[in-house]
């Protein structure tokens, strides 16, 4: 199978993108871990496949799979590059455009200045609904990690997300704790770890070891996460800038019940064609 696709990224989480309204795509747990292997095929931490609308009132569905060949809900940084790429590629002029994803539907709008704003939707910290195994509702919970006890706020973005504070975001244990985190039992659909250094009430330092990819140098769900976590925590007020390792964004939210807006850059590298097995 011949395809075109675009490398692109949001503050160096990176992407291949797939135009699968114009072309014929079929994609196999192979075949998307081989594109998204930095050896052997393009690389990226996700892909993401653009597809057209498949109910009335949307403009496009948008899958997104990480690097490990699973389809996930939900990617932030990826929302931001789905809306430069379905502009590059002529296949809409609108700039405020709704799209399904397998979490719902979420609405991200191309700025004159360039910037894309997501409207990400409404957080969700009913453990059952992240999915997380608690019999408590409350905002901070213990986790043991290998017999490290952390104290986490678990919260869906449309994906899973275990945030916890750290003293030093550059010392965090991220290679150490974040697969044991990833693949806790108590998330039994695996999790996305984050790790948030708060500097003041408007601004934290944040890394985020991803499930299915790693620790990447931004995850746009996870900025979202950690600052929700942070405002509930009441350590963070709106609207709170976070700094990544690959840059940073600005994340807003209301309060409980009201949706996170994320604002940020999303950027095309270059496009290419890559034959399949
Ligand atoms: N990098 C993304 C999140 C991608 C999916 C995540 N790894 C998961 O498995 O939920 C972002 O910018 O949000």
């Amino acid at each position: 199978m011949h395809l075109r696709f675009a490398k692109m990224h949001g503050l160096g989480n990176d992407f291949v993108v797939i135009d699968a309204v114009r072309q014929h795509v079929e994609l196999t747990p192979e075949r998307v871990r081989f594109l998204a292997d930095r050896h052997f095929g393009v690389g990226c931490d996700q892909l993401l496949v653009v597809e057209p609308a498949g109910q009335a009132g949307v403009d496009f569905r948008y899958r997104i799979f990480n690097a490990d060949g699973g389809e996930v809900e939900q990617c932030g940084n990826g929302a931001r590059c789905f809306v430069r790429f379905v502009h590059e590629q002529g296949l809409t002029a609108k700039r405020e455009i709704r799209v399904e994803t397998k979490s719902g539907v979420i609405a991200p709008r191309l700025e004159d200045s360039g910037l894309v704003t997501v409207d990400m939707g409404v957080p969700v910290f009913a453990p059952a609904r992240v999915p997380f195994v608690s019999d408590s509702d409350a905002v901070v919970q213990p986790l043991d990690v290998a017999g490290t006890p952390v104290a986490i706020t678990a919260v869906s973005m449309g994906n899973p997300h275990a945030v916890q504070v750290v003293a030093d975001v550059d010392g965090a244990p991220v290679a150490a704790q974040g697969p044991l985190i990833e693949n806790h039992a108590r998330f039994p659909a695996r999790v996305n770890a984050g790790f948030m250094e708060v500097v003041d009430e408007h601004r934290i330092r944040l890394r985020v070891y991803e499930r299915g990819a790693g620790e990447t140098l931004a995850c746009g769900t996870g900025a979202c996460a950690a600052v929700v976590a942070g405002i509930r925590r009441e350590l963070l007020v709106s609207p709170v800038r976070v700094e990544t390792r690959g840059g940073e964004l600005e994340i807003a939210w209301a309060g409980v019940g009201e949706p996170v807006l994320m604002t940020g850059p999303a950027v095309t590298v270059f496009a290419g064609e890559i034959e399949l097995a």
